[in-house]
């Protein structure tokens, strides 16, 4: 039982469980709700005076649907990532009595991409490329950790300033197993089925292919200025029919995905970006391209944006 006890302290000590002291954490405000748990801004100020930094902590609200144990894997997951387009890991928080705690992460202060948008209609293409080539820089990161988002969604994207965004909200995210290319899911659960690759809706198939079909809605949302009357899921159901109600209506989100319907171009979207999003909408996951050859046609795009500029 000692060896059982050392191993799991080193494990501890590996994750660097930064651990943050609740007495020390003052709420200021809430900043949303995620997969399984309400996101707050707080100051960690141990000095009491107020020149303590700010954070962002997420708690988890244990119900039926989401455990201590599923929190744990986030935090896990999360503590092990390092990079620039993914939201950083500060550490922990063990609430005293109740058996709960919190995740810390840094703030970023726009929060996510949709409210940034709503607010800020004036951000041209270079930026929304750059927003998109940052994004897929993340997701190129995760996979090479052999990592699936599942949520991968502009609601999932977090603004740190006019020239950053970042990846968050591990909630859903599965690692692969080393001998499949694909995870699947048992319990489904809400699914955010306006986001999801066909095999994803059908077979609670997830894979790295599947991410770059949701990375598609995302580059749909960006360049819809995240406008709300353009938004997935009113454009999938004005397609399928708003007198058509859950269970059904994700058969008939197959159907008519089946039948090659697919999100249309955004106004004023180039239409070689419009050609990216077809590319992750391919129907048969194996003809979809992966992250890096994403980054690269969109960098593409942005050269030919700025030879474009200089005329
Ligand atoms: C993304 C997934 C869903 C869960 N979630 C995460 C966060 C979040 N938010 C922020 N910053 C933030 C800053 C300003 C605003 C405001 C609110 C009032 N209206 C205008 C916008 C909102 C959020 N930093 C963060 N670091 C780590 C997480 C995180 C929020 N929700």
């Amino acid at each position: 039982n000692n060896k059982m006890k050392i191993e799991s302290f080193l494990g501890n000590v590996a994750l660097q469980q930064t651990v943050f002291e609740e007495r020390h954490l003052r709420f200021i405000s809430s900043l949303g709700k995620g997969n399984f748990g309400s996101v707050e801004l707080c100051r960690y100020d141990p000095l009491g005076d107020n020149t303590g930094e700010l954070v962002a902590v997420k708690k988890l609200q244990p119900n039926e649907k989401s455990t201590l144990e599923d929190f744990k894997k986030e935090v896990k997951i999360l503590s092990i990532f390092e990079c620039e387009y993914i939201v950083k890991y500060k550490g922990i928080c063990y609430s005293t009595g109740r058996l709960s705690m919190s995740l810390v992460m840094e703030y970023l202060p726009h929060g996510n991409l949709i409210g940034y948008l709503n607010t800020y209609q004036h951000i041209n293409t270079r930026r929304m490329l750059l927003f998109a080539s940052q994004i897929c820089k993340g997701m190129e990161y995760l996979q090479s950790l052999r990592y699936v988002h599942r949520d991968l969604a502009a609601r999932n994207i977090l603004v740190a300033s006019e020239s950053l965004v970042k990846i968050a909200d591990f909630g859903l995210t599965k690692v692969i197993p080393f001998d499949k290319d694909y995870y699947r899911v048992m319990q489904p659960g809400e699914s955010p089925i306006f986001w999801y690759a066909p095999e994803s809706i059908n077979e609670s198939r997830f894979s790295h292919k599947s991410d770059v079909w949701s990375f598609g809605v995302v580059l749909h949302e960006l360049f819809s200025y995240c406008n709300t009357n353009y938004n997935p899921k009113r454009l999938c159901m004005q397609e399928i029919g708003h007198n058509v109600h859950n269970p059904s209506v994700s058969m008939h989100l197959e159907n008519i995905l089946k039948s090659n319907w697919r999100l249309p171009a955004p106004s004023n979207c180039p239409p070689e970006v419009y050609g990216l999003m077809k590319q992750c909408w391919a129907y048969n996951f194996e003809e979809r391209p992966c992250f890096s050859s994403l980054g690269k046609q969109i960098e593409t795009i942005m050269q030919e944006e700025r030879d474009n500029l200089k005329g």
